[in-house]
């Protein structure tokens, strides 16, 4: 128990190849389409046509998906035989190394060749050497696949739109060339051209991801006067002086706070140079999308450099990206929009609501491997749920969900880190992201809201190389949304059973109410009507009481 808590810590991972030979295995696989479907499943071809950013489904546009079976039987990973611009594969690509064929599609004019090295990076590139030797301080020994790619294109001053699955270093990615591209803090600079005023700017959907991105920036930067800020409330107000905020260098901040201070004129963006948007799918949505698009329009600097990243952008958000970018690079790591094969899915039916804590307790009662995530569809479910479990005697739970103070929620992260948490159940707030490095399993204790939440939250467990488990409850009301998921999962190599697999296709009106199924606040209907009769038996042994103190008021003798 002690070496997964150990896992926990963060630093000092080497990407090993040997020790992380499945997820080396998969970026190394040829892309050479197979010559033959063996083995391939008729299933792939209900892939409802919605979600045709896979561009898997029957008749998509160019792409045929092919489930493959090794010679001993073992499911192997999907390959994708492709015919469309997307096929420029980096094995294709005349001067990239032949010995590391990295799963990569690339789209756009002239990309740089990748580095599979760091030390090349170092030959071809000007990066600082204080942040270089940081890079193996924090046992970053080579690249993985998205930053043996991105990294180049980045240092080249290209814009970029990055799609890699979760947990393959996608930070990394994108710091190592900001720091770079700086060259040096601002107030150690003596060329004039550099401008006053913040030069780079890194925005996250959430507190907890901005918090770890802008950890991980210290990282890179220890060892020189880099001036980075998380953006808070806090720092806003420290920002609120036009001299210290000349001389800031990087801000990480979440969408809505870096609009508001822009707004109230407590930031400048326009010597913004360096802009990337992390979890761009999420920024780009309905919820951050005005905003997002406030961020990049104030950033105004006409040297500006904008990198998009995500493990997830479905065609529509994707084309908005495009949109936003200049002469981009499209990079796609593995296969867009699906897990890794490191992580073994399963989908258990649980009937209905109430039926979904027992078989969760029946579930904890047998061994499993912490730290464990458990996601709930709602704030007030997730509180319950964390409730029903220690009432159930399970040790070491906790709960994190938006509607807790930032200090509360502060405080359940550092515990995690610390592994002192074992059972941690959360809400979509946690889903992207995030980067415990030693979460092992993680339960969908309800149905994900889209292809993109279950991408993302089974994504938490299964990082850098490491192997996961993700097991998703689904009830009856689940039902036609089951066949998106179950493709999802057949996608990246775990199976399905053939029953979910011969469901019909979900009308389209049906997957849009996906992630809109209601579900009671309370996870324990029982406690609730025990809560209930509770309230009503001290309300009557209060009237009880009340009518019997009356009585004897009535029955004392008057006076004379
Ligand atoms: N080159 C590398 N060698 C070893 N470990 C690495 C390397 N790059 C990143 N990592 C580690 O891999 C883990 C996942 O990285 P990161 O959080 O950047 O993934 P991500 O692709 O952004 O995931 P998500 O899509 O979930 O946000 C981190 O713990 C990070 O320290």
């Amino acid at each position: 128990m002690s070496e997964a808590f150990q896992l926990l810590s963060r630093g000092g991972i080497r990407f090993d190849k040997d020790r992380f030979r499945p997820d080396h295995d998969l970026f190394l696989k040829s892309n050479k389409p197979s010559a033959k479907p063996s083995g391939s499943s008729s299933t792939h071809d209900a892939l409802p046509t919605d979600l045709d950013f896979f561009k898997y489904a029957e008749g998509g546009k160019g792409k045929r998906k092919i489930a493959e079976r090794s010679q001993d039987g073992e499911n192997k990973r999907a390959k994708i035989a492709s015919d469309d611009e997307d096929a420029s594969d980096i094995d294709e690509h005349p001067s990239y190394p032949p010995p590391t064929q990295h799963r990569i599609n690339t789209k756009g004019v002239d990309p740089p060749a990748p580095a599979f090295e760091f030390e090349q990076l170092k030959d071809r590139y000007t990066i600082p050497p204080q942040v270089f030797n940081n890079l193996s301080k924090n046992g970053y020994r080579s690249p993985t696949s998205i930053q043996a790619a991105g990294i180049p294109v980045l240092l080249e001053s290209r814009d970029l739109v990055a799609i890699s699955p979760t947990g393959t270093g996608k930070t990394l990615a994108y710091l190592l060339p900001l720091f770079a591209r700086l060259v040096c803090p601002i107030h150690q600079s003596q060329d004039e051209s550099v401008g006053k005023g913040v030069r780079a700017i890194v925005v996250a959907p959430t507190r907890e991801l901005a918090h770890q991105i802008y950890n991980e920036c210290l990282k890179l930067a220890e060892g020189r006067k880099w001036r980075i800020s998380l953006f808070s409330k806090a720092t806003a107000s420290t920002l609120a002086q036009k001299d210290v905020r000349d001389k800031m260098d990087i801000i990480v901040t979440t969408p809505l706070r870096l609009v508001a201070a822009a707004q109230e004129g407590k930031v400048e963006l326009d010597n913004v140079r360096y802009l990337v948007l992390d979890e761009a799918d999420r920024l780009l949505d309905t919820e951050f999308l005005d905003q997002t698009q406030e961020i990049v329009a104030s950033c105004s600097h006409t040297r500006l450099q904008k990198a998009i990243f995500s493990a997830t952008l479905p065609a529509g958000v994707e084309k908005v990206s495009m949109d936003m970018l200049q002469d981009p690079i499209r990079l796609v790591v593995g296969l867009k929009d699906t897990p890794l094969p490191l992580i073994a899915q399963s989908l258990t039916y649980v009937a209905d609501d109430p039926s979904k804590l027992p078989s969760l307790l029946a579930y904890l009662s047998k061994p499993y491997n912490p730290p464990l995530l458990i996601f709930a569809s709602t704030q007030p479910r997730a509180a319950s749920l964390s409730e029903e479990l220690l009432l159930n005697g399970i040790q070491n739970v906790d709960c994190l969900h938006a509607g807790m103070s930032n200090k509360g929620r502060e405080d359940v992260i550092s515990r995690m880190r610390k592994g002192e948490i074992w059972i941690l159940i959360t809400t979509e707030v946690m889903a992207r992201g995030m980067d415990f490095k030693g979460i092992r399993e993680v339960i969908n204790y309800d149905f994900p809201t889209s292809v993109q939440s279950y991408v993302h939250r089974i994504g938490r467990t299964g990082r850098a190389g490491r192997e996961g488990k993700a097991v998703t409850f689904f009830t009856n009301e689940d039902a036609p949304f089951l066949k998106t998921i179950a493709n999802v999962i057949l996608q990246s190599g775990s199976t399905v059973p053939d029953w979910i697999l011969k469901l019909p296709k979900p009308s389209k009106m049906k997957r849009r109410l996906m992630g809109k199924v209601k579900r009671p606040d309370i996870v324990n209907n029982a406690r609730k009507l025990g809560r209930s009769e509770a309230i009503k038996k001290r309300e009557m042994v209060a009237g009880s009481k009340r009518r019997k103190t009356k009585a004897a008021e009535d029955s004392k003798p008057s006076e004379p």
